[in-house]
């Protein structure tokens, strides 16, 4: 007979571009057990990023055994994870046969910046031809205007769509499979949905609208595919996958370590930590600082506009029937995966933590400004021909400067994004609370303060991203009384204490050092003159 105890918990599989968990939590999100794996990242070319599909869903398979054991270790029966959420890494894109179920080329991630071309040939379109939406031709910068109300979005190397499109264009295999309607295109969490729920045998071919809301071709009003995206792009419509929403029982799992056990809840990894840090009504915001960093601000059910380089996304949709909820955000993409580079590619550090251990040696850069614009510029900026650049360097600089310019470029970023937050939604910010595992280096979050001239807040239990799509997904199923549209059903939740970064910094510091970014931006950008269509 088993000794083992029964109780009530909730799981989430966090996906994000560097390592995959699972992570069990009890009703206070107090973590249970975990399991942390990292897994290849490939760079074939300068400013491509690749994943292998099938390697993603063996480590979201093992992460699941392992924390499945752990659990079982701290003394719970596996039949206590009531139900599961998803979250991941988002605009990554993954392609499928459906006869197969198995991946027809390597992902293509969201920093990838290979197609280029790609973005400079849909702009020409767009000066050139226009965009058709509602029998009226709409052309030049109102054809740019025009998508932007259909998705929130620019047209970028960062969004799905356009990588797709290289992806038929480029790959054979996966130019034939769509010639043969035999394509299924899906974000991450729609590969991890239709393994987790049998693969090719009982697996659904679905998208959940945060993430659909990355790939030009939803429109994010009515949350459906818009034909005029399709038509745009060129897509046939049987590529694409069912949308469901944030919340909801998607279907059990059939098999493997957590049979039986509900589906509940699929996010992006930003919505799901904007989510897990409880920002769910207008007015509220985070950022997470993981391999790419991520300011997300809740404007409610309306949909806000950036006139200053922010995207409108979609926040949370709970149940297919549900309020739609809305975001601006800030995407840069490099932050942690700065660190990761100093670490594997320069040697300059050999654990990402040791950055804060040497950018401490030096009180300042001593002039250094490094624009971290590894795969161009995203947030505020928006320049995929800027590349990386070390600026300022004389013969005094160590690597220590390098490593304090690497912290600062983050932080030189996110103030970037929050003067742009603060004028489209003309409201100023008192605090930033942040999470994702930069936040783990007290330095980097100090440095943070002192060049945003803000106070930085950060959670004891700074899984925010797990924790969104747990309580999206218990949420699904009632458990403990969650209901993501009452917020009051959470005040238990992560109820432990914070750590606040006061800015040591006078205003006039802080402003010499921005007019000093503001210079290194500008000399990185454009950098790569000519893009071919
Ligand atoms: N102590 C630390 N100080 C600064 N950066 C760190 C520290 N620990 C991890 N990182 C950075 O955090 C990133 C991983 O964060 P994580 O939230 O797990 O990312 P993701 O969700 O993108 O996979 C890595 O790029 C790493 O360089
Ligand atoms: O893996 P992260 O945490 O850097 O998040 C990646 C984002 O979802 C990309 O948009």
């Amino acid at each position: 007979m088993s000794t083992l105890k029964e109780s009530e918990f909730v799981g989430s599989l966090d996906c994000g571009t560097t390592s995959t968990r699972f992570i069990i939590f009890d009703k206070h999100a107090n973590i249970i057990a975990q399991s942390q794996e990292e897994f290849p990242q490939y760079y074939p070319n300068p400013g491509w990023h690749e994943h292998d599909a099938t390697e993603i869903q063996e480590m979201c398979d093992k992460v699941i055994a392992q924390a499945v054991a752990s659990l079982e270790e701290a003394g719970y029966n596996r039949s206590s994870v009531k139900v599961i959420g998803v979250t991941n890494q988002r605009e990554t894109t993954v392609v499928w046969s459906r006869k197969t179920g198995k991946p027809l080329s390597r992902a293509v991630v969201w920093d990838d910046s290979r197609t280029r071309g790609v973005v400079a040939h849909y702009e020409h379109l767009l000066k050139t031809q226009g965009i058709e939406v509602n029998g009226q031709v709409r052309i030049g910068t109102d054809g740019a205007l025009a998508l932007k109300e259909l998705t929130g979005l620019p047209l970028s190397t960062y969004f799905s769509a356009i990588k797709l499109r290289w992806m038929i264009d480029n790959w054979e295999d996966v130019r034939k499979a769509h010639d043969a309607d035999d394509l299924a295109f899906g974000t991450v969490e729609s590969w991890i949905a239709y393994n987790l729920l049998g693969g090719v045998s009982t697996g659904q071919h679905i998208s959940e609208v945060t993430n659909a809301s990355r790939t030009l071709l939803l429109n994010i009003r009515t949350l459906q595919w818009d034909p005029v995206l399709l038509r745009f792009f060129g897509f046939r419509e049987s590529v694409l996958p069912r949308l469901v929403s944030t919340s909801e029982v998607y279907g059990n799992i059939p098999h493997g370590p957590l049979k039986g056990v509900p589906l509940g809840g699929l996010v992006g990894d930003q919505q799901g930590a904007l989510v897990g840090n409880k920002c769910l009504a207008q007015g509220q915001a985070k950022c997470t600082y993981g391999t790419g960093a991520f300011l997300l601000f809740c404007t409610g059910t309306d949909i806000v506009y950036s006139n200053h380089g922010l995207l409108s996304t979609v926040a949370y949709q709970v149940g297919p029937q549900g309020k739609t909820v809305y975001a601006l955000e800030g995407a840069i993409a490099v932050a942690g995966s700065a660190i990761k580079w100093l670490r594997d590619s320069m040697g300059i550090i050999k654990s990402a933590n040791e950055i804060n251990t040497l950018a401490g040696s030096v009180s300042s850069t001593s002039g250094v400004y490094f624009v971290t614009a590894f795969s161009g510029l995203l947030a505020p900026y928006w320049d995929p021909g800027a590349t990386g650049l070390l600026v300022g360097l004389t013969s005094y600089t160590t690597p220590a400067h390098v490593a304090r310019a690497t912290l600062e470029a983050n932080a030189f970023q996110t103030r970037a994004v929050i003067d742009s937050m603060v004028l489209d939604a003309n409201s100023d910010l008192a605090h930033l609370k942040v999470d994702g595992g930069m936040t783990n280096g007290d330095l980097a979050m100090q440095v943070l303060a002192d060049v945003g001239g803000f106070e930085v807040v950060r959670p004891e239990m700074r899984e925010s991203t797990a924790l969104g799509s747990a309580l999206l997904a218990g949420s699904a199923i009632g458990l403990f009384g969650w209901d993501i549209t009452r917020p009051e059903t959470l005040q238990e939740v992560n109820t432990a204490g914070s750590t606040y970064f006061q800015p040591n910094t006078s205003e006039e510091e802080r402003n010499e050092a921005w007019r000093g970014w503001q210079r290194a931006v500008e000399r990185s950008r454009g950098w790569i003159e000519t893009v071919e269509e």
